[in-house]
């Protein structure tokens, strides 16, 4: 018997319950009600071959989303998640990772505007630990108004951090269209290299990619770490990849190789999958898909409406975070993988936890018990950073301790964001969580009965 009908949205998640959705092939007819993206029990749906049409839900908030089916229907919108391809094929009204159609600048829009309720999300990038040379440098970071020659000067002295201006070394992505179109140098005609592909993990969208080809591309830097720089590249067919140029890991190839493969192995929705890596003697690069829609740190520190991230979507971030990493830590323990670098510019606003993970190549228990300690505190920091909405400094070690001073000295409820407390969110509550917090952090010592009061007024 098929049923019919249509979807409600309120007994949907009224039913606690119910966490499988199987109405495959049905004809239930009318919209997909946009209600379901809070029914949060929900594990999987599956919605193929019915006759729904309409904008889809934002599913993005029901975290323990596992399985997410809508073949054949005539859904329109973003994918919440990166879902495998067939799970949602023959809707040509999506668009989206892992759809080659790519969402309209309009949707983009959305997304960056914070429209945190609907839109808040977690995925979490996992991946290196890092170290390259700086060899071909060029290829990647081209200024726009020099010749060409002196581009790879000044590439090569802000790689190697001689050159002052360093966060002068932005470039917009329309100094790049102009002028960075094709780079003449190529790492074949720098070092007699031969042409080699990358590893090519998950995309089908970029298979058969080449080295070359990420070389040549137009590329922006976004951001230099610790462990090496970040680089918007764009092709042609407005493939758009972020490729992390890692420095000075002095790993083996075949190790670097076995880690990625490792970390692609672990899959969880809400950390981004490594979409290709690339290994040589010079060079260790790992490509994912880029992220337009900005990160937890931009969400919480550069949003005009961040009044719209309030207490219940913060909390939803937290629980996801935590969820999302005790997996993780599960599957890569034995492998000595942890995230090594969780904070709040490594989360995108969707959700995905971008790659980080330093590999200790001493595999002592203890070593490597204190290396997955080290995100037990980075997520302590985060919480903080939710909390109180300040910015993180010196790796979270002054927001910590300040905090504490603020929890056992003087206690102020002003040690909360004030968007919060505007709200009317319940201080006992933030309270609880403010105290988990500061749990994590006393674990990396870090905060010490006897401690002499240090740069924490940057705070007050
Ligand atoms: N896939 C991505 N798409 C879009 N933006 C990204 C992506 N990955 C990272 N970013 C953003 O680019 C910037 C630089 O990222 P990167 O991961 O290099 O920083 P980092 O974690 O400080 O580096 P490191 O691990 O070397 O210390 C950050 O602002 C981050 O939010």
């Amino acid at each position: 018997m098929l049923l019919s009908g249509t979807l409600d949205a309120d007994s949907l998640c009224a039913a606690e319950s119910l966490t499988v959705l199987s109405l495959n092939n049905n004809t239930i007819t009318g919209d997909v009600p946009q209600g379901m993206g809070s029914c949060r029990q929900l594990t999987h749906i599956y919605l193929s071959g019915n006759k729904l049409s309409g904008d889809l839900p934002d599913f993005s908030r029901i975290s323990g989303l596992t399985s997410f089916f809508v073949q054949n229907i005539s859904l329109t919108g973003e994918i919440p998640k990166p879902f495998s391809i067939g799970s949602v094929m023959g809707n040509p009204g999506l668009c989206g990772f892992p759809l080659s159609n790519k969402c309209p600048p309009s949707k983009k829009k959305m997304f960056c505007s914070w429209g945190v309720k609907q839109k808040i999300g977690s995925y979490i990038f996992w991946l290196y630990d890092s170290r390259t040379c700086y060899s071909h440098l060029h290829c990647f970071q081209v200024s726009s108004k020099k010749p060409k020659n002196e581009k790879v000067h000044d590439v090569a002295k802000m790689e190697s951090g001689m050159d002052s201006s360093r966060n002068q070394s932005k470039t917009t992505s329309s100094d790049y269209k102009t002028d960075v179109s094709r780079s003449e140098y190529s790492i074949t005609s720098e070092t007699g290299m031969v042409s080699s592909s990358l590893v090519v993990l998950t995309s089908p969208i970029v298979k058969g990619l080449k080295f070359e080809d990420l070389l040549k591309a137009p590329a922006e830097l976004l951001g230099r770490g610790k462990h090496g720089s970040l680089y918007k590249v764009i092709f042609e067919d407005g493939t758009t990849l972020a490729v992390k140029r890692i420095k000075d890991w002095s790993i083996s190839s075949e190790e670097f190789k076995s880690r990625m493969q490792r970390i692609d192995q672990v899959k969880h929705p809400n950390v981004m999958d490594l979409v290709a890596f690339y290994c040589s003697k010079q060079e260790k690069l790992v490509v994912y898909n880029y992220q337009p829609n900005g990160s937890l740190f931009k969400l919480l520190h550069e949003n005009e409406n961040v009044r719209r991230f309030d207490w219940g979507s913060r909390l939803s971030v937290a629980a996801t975070i935590a969820e999302t990493l005790a997996f993780m830590h599960e599957k890569l323990y034995a492998d000595g993988i942890p995230h090594g670098n969780l904070k709040s510019s490594n989360i995108s606003t969707r959700i995905w936890i971008h790659a980080g993970s330093f590999k200790s190549t001493d595999q002592s228990k203890d070593r490597m018990n204190s290396t997955f300690e080290v995100d037990i505190y980075g997520y302590g920091v985060l919480l903080l950073e939710l909390l109180t909405g300040k910015q993180v400094q010196n790796n979270g070690v002054d927001l910590a301790r300040w905090v504490n001073s603020v929890v056992r000295e003087e206690w102020t409820a002003e040690v909360f964001d004030k968007i919060l407390i505007r709200e009317g969110a319940s201080e006992e509550r933030m309270l609880h969580l403010l105290q988990v917090a500061l749990k994590f952090a006393e674990m990396m010592n870090i905060i010490r009965e006897d401690e002499e009061e240090r740069s924490i007024d940057v705070y007050e």
